[in-house]
């Protein structure tokens, strides 16, 4: 490799960090300031650097140009102030970077972009991508379905990075071993398709039979160019989410993170809630606000879990009312998708099911114990929802996942205020502690980003030949009494300060189920030191 090229790969490049002697052998002499740097060193200087930006979007493009420049670098930044520094790199602001891709953009980020207007370079592509690399992860979108902001095309590209970064600052995937990619099938969001600084391709999506055709290639192609790869789904449209996931889930180790992620940390979350409140998931009315792809793959798993606690599946069904644009669903809907079929309820169940329409009157009727927001739509949980919940059940479970921050069907704050410190509250982006009455309510941040990557670590430490519902449900159990639910205020689940400690936690469930159920791809003796090996630090 010339010297000029090392500078410019992330992935080798130490800037001033060169010692002399790997300068000499390297040909770097001369081509940076003399002085050598520690890495500590480094992480002060640009840290001080990233505080002269003073909005958030710039400090993202700050980080950003570090991630361009020095993996190792930018990963000890994020490690050392994960807390200040995750919701810059990721969500909230993440959001914005989606939306202003083409006028912020100066590289591509190491990501691959995969035209479906040329399929046969597809491979071409990955190779060249990989440069060499044994890729053992990729995250993949088609940005149609981005947080809630919606169809942002190849703009969404920034979510498979960010999503990534999420893996390795928290679970320790290793950067070299990772490939972000998105699949552009064109875009139906006008604002972009009349913007002149839009990179993707200008046209309308691709749907139907070609999109699936072009999918089925691309998962042909990723699984062919890199053996054994965890193939990660983020971010689809509502149509294909769902159906791509079903499609492989059983072919390949594969995960869409909407689906399963989401009901990891809800279902989580439940667990901590109740072991606040000291009540049963069985006896729980589950109420679903945008049952869109999350909305569903929650409900799912949330079913689930009352089938493993001792259901009948029948029974655990009765439990479960999905609320969507039509209002409750019901089964003599005619645009039910397949997920919302499995949960709609009968007219007969309501006197008044006609006028059942919005969420209001829902929650009236339904009186529901849990309420999940999955919705996309901003203030949707009112006063008037919280104190009805709060007039049927002592300790409400009120979880407001949508992302970014101006689409959260609540604050955490108002949830805590309107229910007098009664609500369970988790939120999908990172919110401040609450304080009512004397009491400091943490709140938890119910984000996939605090289990998926502790699932992904455990996945690559076993090589699992598949990811299945059963290493999911062990991965969620895994974080229970994490959080010392006793004390009062505490948040139901465990913060953001401790997510690299509990994504072992997790990886090491995941690893023991992959063995128990005979899905671990290679011979394991000591669970915890796989999952020990297989993490990555950033140091030189
Ligand atoms: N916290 C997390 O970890 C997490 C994970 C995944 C998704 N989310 C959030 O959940 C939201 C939805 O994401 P998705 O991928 O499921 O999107 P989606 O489009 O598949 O689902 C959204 C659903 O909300 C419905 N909806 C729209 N307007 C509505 C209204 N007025 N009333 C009731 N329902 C309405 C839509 O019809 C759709 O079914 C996003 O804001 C996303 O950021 C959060
Ligand atoms: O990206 C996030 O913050 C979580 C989730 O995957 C989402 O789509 O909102
Ligand atoms: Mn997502």
């Amino acid at each position: 490799m010339k010297a000029q090229e090392i500078l410019q790969d992330p992935l080798r490049n130490k800037g001033t960090a060169f010692t002399v002697a790997e300068r000499h052998e390297l040909g770097l002499t001369g081509l940076l300031p003399p002085k050598v740097q520690t890495l500590d060193e480094q992480v002060a200087q640009v840290y001080g650097q990233l505080q002269t930006r003073t909005t958030a979007i710039a400090k993202h493009l700050f980080l950003m140009q570090i991630f361009n420049q020095n993996r190792i670098l930018f990963y000890r930044l994020l490690r050392q102030y994960l807390v200040e520094l995750l919701p810059l790199v990721y969500t909230p602001t993440i959001g914005d970077a989606v939306e202003q891709y083409g006028q912020q953009f100066v590289e591509p980020g190491g990501a691959v972009y995969l035209s479906i207007n040329d399929p046969d370079s597809m491979q071409a592509s990955l190779i060249a991508a990989a440069a060499g690399r044994e890729i053992k992860m990729v995250v993949v979108t088609d940005g149609e379905g981005v947080l809630g902001i919606g169809d942002w095309g190849v703009n969404g590209v920034d979510i498979s990075i960010g999503k990534l970064m999420v893996y390795t600052a928290a679970a320790g995937i290793d950067p070299r071993q990772v490939l972000p990619i998105v699949l552009d099938v064109g875009t139906d969001n006008q604002q972009l398709l009349d913007d002149p600084l839009y990179l993707g391709n200008r046209q309308k999506r691709v749907r139907g039979e070609a999109y699936h055709a072009f999918i089925d290639q691309f998962v042909e192609v990723v699984e062919t160019t890199f053996p054994n790869v965890f193939l990660h789904w983020e971010d689809f449209g509502r149509e294909n989410a769902a159906a791509i996931l079903n499609q492989y889930q059983n072919q390949i180790t594969t995960f869409n993170d909407d689906i399963q992620g989401t009901g990891i940390v809800v279902l989580a979350g439940i667990l901590g809630a109740l072991s606040i409140s000291g009540e049963k998931l069985t006896t729980q009315r589950y109420l679903c606000f945008g049952a869109g792809t999350a909305g569903t793959g929650v409900a799912r798993r949330i079913f689930l879990e009352m089938q493993a606690q001792g259901l009948s599946a029948e029974e655990a069904r009765q439990h479960f009312y999905l609320v969507d644009r039509q209002g409750l669903l019901f089964d003599d809907m005619a645009d039910l998708t397949p997920e919302q079929k499995a949960f709609a309820r009968k007219r007969s169940e309501f006197t008044n099911a006609a006028a059942l329409t919005d969420l209001v009157a829902v929650v009236a009727a339904v009186q529901p114990t849990i309420l999940v927001g999955t919705s996309g739509q901003p203030h949707s949980f009112t006063e008037e929802i919280v104190k009805s919940m709060c007039a049927h059940t002592p300790r409400p479970i009120i979880f407001a996942m949508s992302n970014p921050t101006k689409l959260s069907e609540a604050t955490a704050a108002d949830l805590i205020n309107w229910s007098a410190g009664k609500a369970l509250v988790a939120t999908g982006v990172p919110q401040a502690p609450v304080t009512y009455n004397g009491v400091t309510y943490e709140i938890g941040q119910a984000n996939n980003a605090l289990v998926y990557p502790g699932l992904g670590l455990g996945v690559i430490a076993a090589q699992a030949t598949r990811l299945n519902d059963e290493m999911i449900s062990q991965a969620a159990h895994s974080l229970g009494g994490i959080v010392d639910t006793s004390q009062p205020g505490a948040a139901v689940l465990p913060p953001v300060a401790r997510v690299t400690e509990y994504q072992k936690t997790i990886a090491t469930a995941v690893v023991q189920s992959a063995l128990d159920q005979g899905l671990a791809g290679r011979k394991i003796t000591d669970v915890a030191a796989v999952v020990t090996e297989n993490q990555w630090l950033p140091e030189y």
